[in-house]
């Protein structure tokens, strides 16, 4: 059974289609890539699966539920974890605190777990030596590592990340790619929106592109990235 499974789905905002009948299915366990030009949707299809918009159509499963109308926060309860492509840490708490709402508010776990489950997150994110420092103090690294972190610290089954990657220099994203493919090794399905491709390629094992809302290419990441379509829509190469 997967994890996710989307039928269907549109969107649109005004007259401008951003999900285009999108379904496709995520089995428990697997590493997902997006990638597609800048406004293809992929945001928007983050959105759609966290519930944080409404799809104008189409269905929505996760876990086995249908979620197509079940809120974010509930979402969330059920083990749906997102980054944000801009990082939205409470600046004034510490590294910890943040950690400490996440797993309050984004799972149901009992008060006496959450000290040592924090902690744990911290260990496994490489955040342990940040602790105590406030989120606003934080390099970016340190702030990926935070989002990456928060959305850990609810629990997840599905790990949506979106741009994660994006403005680190090679070794920081070397060292970011370390941890979320130990992350991916516990178990963790993972869906990835990234335009660092090569950051994306070394974690994922299947690669869905989107151009105008639409699924133009889906499947083995090598094979994916060969694809005529995919080459001169995305990559803009002549052939
Ligand atoms: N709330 C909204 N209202 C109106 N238009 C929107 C809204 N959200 C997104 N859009 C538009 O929908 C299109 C897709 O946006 P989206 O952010 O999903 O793209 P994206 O593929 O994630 O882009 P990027 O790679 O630049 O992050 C864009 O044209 C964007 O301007």
């Amino acid at each position: 059974m997967p994890i996710l499974a989307l039928q269907n789905v549109s969107k649109s905002f005004g007259a401008l289609k951003v999900t285009d009948n999108v379904s496709f299915d995520v089995p428990k366990g697997q590493a997902l890539g997006i990638i597609g030009p800048n406004g293809a949707g992929k945001s928007t299809l983050f959105n759609l699966i966290t519930g944080n918009i409404r799809a104008d159509g189409g269905a929505v499963q996760f876990d086995g539920q249908d979620v197509t109308r079940t809120p974010p926060m509930q979402r969330c309860l059920a083990g749906m974890g997102r980054s944000f492509q801009i990082p939205q840490p409470f600046g004034n708490l510490t590294v910890f605190e943040n950690l400490v709402v996440a797993a309050t508010h984004g799972q149901n776990l009992a008060e006496a777990q959450v000290t040592e489950h924090c902690a744990n997150v911290l260990a496994r994110t490489e955040l342990l030596g940040r602790a105590n420092q406030p989120a606003s103090s934080l390099s970016l690294l340190q702030r990926k590592r935070l989002e990456l972190a928060r959305a850990m610290a609810t629990g997840p089954k599905l790990l949506l990340l979106d741009e994660i990657a994006g403005g680190l220099t090679e070794a920081e994203c070397d060292a970011l790619i370390d941890t979320i493919r130990a992350i991916h090794a516990e178990g963790v399905t993972i869906i990835w929106i990234e335009h660092v491709l090569h950051a994306l390629n070394s974690v994922v094992e299947r690669l869905l592109v989107l151009d105008f809302g639409r699924i133009i290419g889906m499947g083995d990441p090598a094979e994916v990235m060969d694809s005529r379509e995919v080459r001169e829509i995305y990559l803009g190469i002549e052939i």
